[in-house]
């Protein structure tokens, strides 16, 4: 194993946001060794290719993951494991959203009044969801955009832990993450009537807060992320790419008021990649990273206060942990 250059590992890295953090992090750290985690070997392979034709020194794997599937997960950990001795990025990055449609009444009653803002930035109360239950009996949106992410990191301990580098945990949360939609009698977000999305993400930054509590000290950094608005396969599942190309001017307009419609994965990807390139102990654990654009094309990153309770998270982290025991049990004794 070589033990000297950088590792990064990203989950869902072969596409939308993912795969431009990949290609983005190839370029700002050369030497560095990239493993695209994905579900899917063919769409990994193709991903693979066009990062080989554009960095063709660089040093890139694949492990087959599906977050929605613990026994997958704990499958990608050994093969993980036998790989790399340490990891210096680890994205939690795979994500979906299961949309089945967009509430207009709520769009055109919002539109004119002072929450089109935050109807913008976060989609908070436009889109209704569905639920979906794995055959694991859990619940989809959550276990695939946490819970499979908490027992990868979990089980992944000893390679992020290291004497002398520090490791960061990258997570792909977003602005729609609101407090309402989320329980901590209820995580997985069951028998709900939408929220699901809101509720994942919300848990995602109560659980980077709890992560930092424990492992900072062992030189585990975690941090969340929120890409903006982005033109990808998940928002192409809200709605067709022919009406996101229609209103694309509408969107270069509303960056006056909303630096958050970044519209490209390459701006959207910005405080992913800029994250990488900061001493992680001078971050704050308490701030999301937002990628912006200004209108004028401008990118950079701005800090958003997490409105987030130490105590939320630590139950969050227990009840996580409680739940991956079971399937501890099940898989690896
Ligand atoms: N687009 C946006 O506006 C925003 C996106 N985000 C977040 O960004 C992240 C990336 O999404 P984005 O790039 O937009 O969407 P994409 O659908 O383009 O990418 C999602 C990635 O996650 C992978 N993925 C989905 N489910 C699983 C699973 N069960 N196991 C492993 N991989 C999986 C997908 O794989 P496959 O190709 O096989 O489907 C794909 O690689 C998500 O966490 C999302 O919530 C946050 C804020 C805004
Ligand atoms: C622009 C017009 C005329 C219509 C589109 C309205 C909505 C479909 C759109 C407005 C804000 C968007 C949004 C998201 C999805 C699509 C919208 C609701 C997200 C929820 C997608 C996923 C995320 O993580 C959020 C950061 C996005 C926030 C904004």
């Amino acid at each position: 194993m070589d033990n000297s250059s950088k590792v990064a590992v990203i989950t869902g890295g072969n596409a939308g946001i993912g795969l431009t953090v990949a290609e983005r992090l190839l370029t700002e750290h050369p030497g560095l060794r990239l493993c695209l985690a994905c579900r899917n070997k063919t769409r990994a392979q193709a991903a693979l290719d066009a990062l080989q034709l554009s960095h063709p020194t660089a040093h890139i794997s694949i492990v087959i993951v599906d977050t929605s599937n613990i026994k997958s997960v704990y499958n990608a950990v050994t093969e993980i494991k036998q790989m790399y001795s340490h990891i210096d990025y680890i994205y939690l990055n795979a994500g979906i959203m299961q949309v089945v449609g967009v509430d207009w009444n709520y769009f055109w009653k919002t539109l004119f009044t002072k929450n089109f803002i935050h109807m913008f930035t976060t989609g908070d109360g436009l889109l209704k969801e569905q639920e979906e239950i794995t055959e694991e009996n859990l619940e989809k949106v959550f276990t695939t955009n946490v819970f499979g992410h908490f027992v990868l990191i979990k089980e992944l301990e000893s390679v992020l832990i290291n004497g002398t580098r520090p490791c960061q945990i990258i997570w792909t949360s977003s602005s729609n993450a609101q407090k309402h939609h989320f329980s901590l009698d209820n995580i997985q977000h069951r028998n709900e009537r939408g929220g699901h999305y809101s509720s994942s993400k919300y848990s995602t930054d109560l659980l980077s807060l709890a992560l930092n509590e424990r492992l900072n000290n062992k030189g585990v950094y975690s941090h969340v992320t929120c890409p903006g608005l982005v033109m990808t396969n998940l928002t192409f599942g809200i709605l067709p790419s022919w009406f996101w190309n229609l209103i694309l001017p509408i969107f270069w307009l509303l960056r006056i008021f909303v630096p958050t419609m970044n519209y490209d994965t390459y701006n959207g990807s910005e405080a992913l990649v800029w994250l990488s390139k900061q001493k992680p102990e001078s971050l704050d654990p308490m701030c999301k990273y937002v990628s912006h654009c200004n209108f004028m094309g401008k990118r950079y990153v701005h800090q958003d206060k997490l409105k987030i309770d130490q105590e939320d998270a630590n139950q969050l982290y227990d009840q996580l942990n409680t739940l991956e025991k079971k399937f501890h049990q099940k898989y690896k004794s």
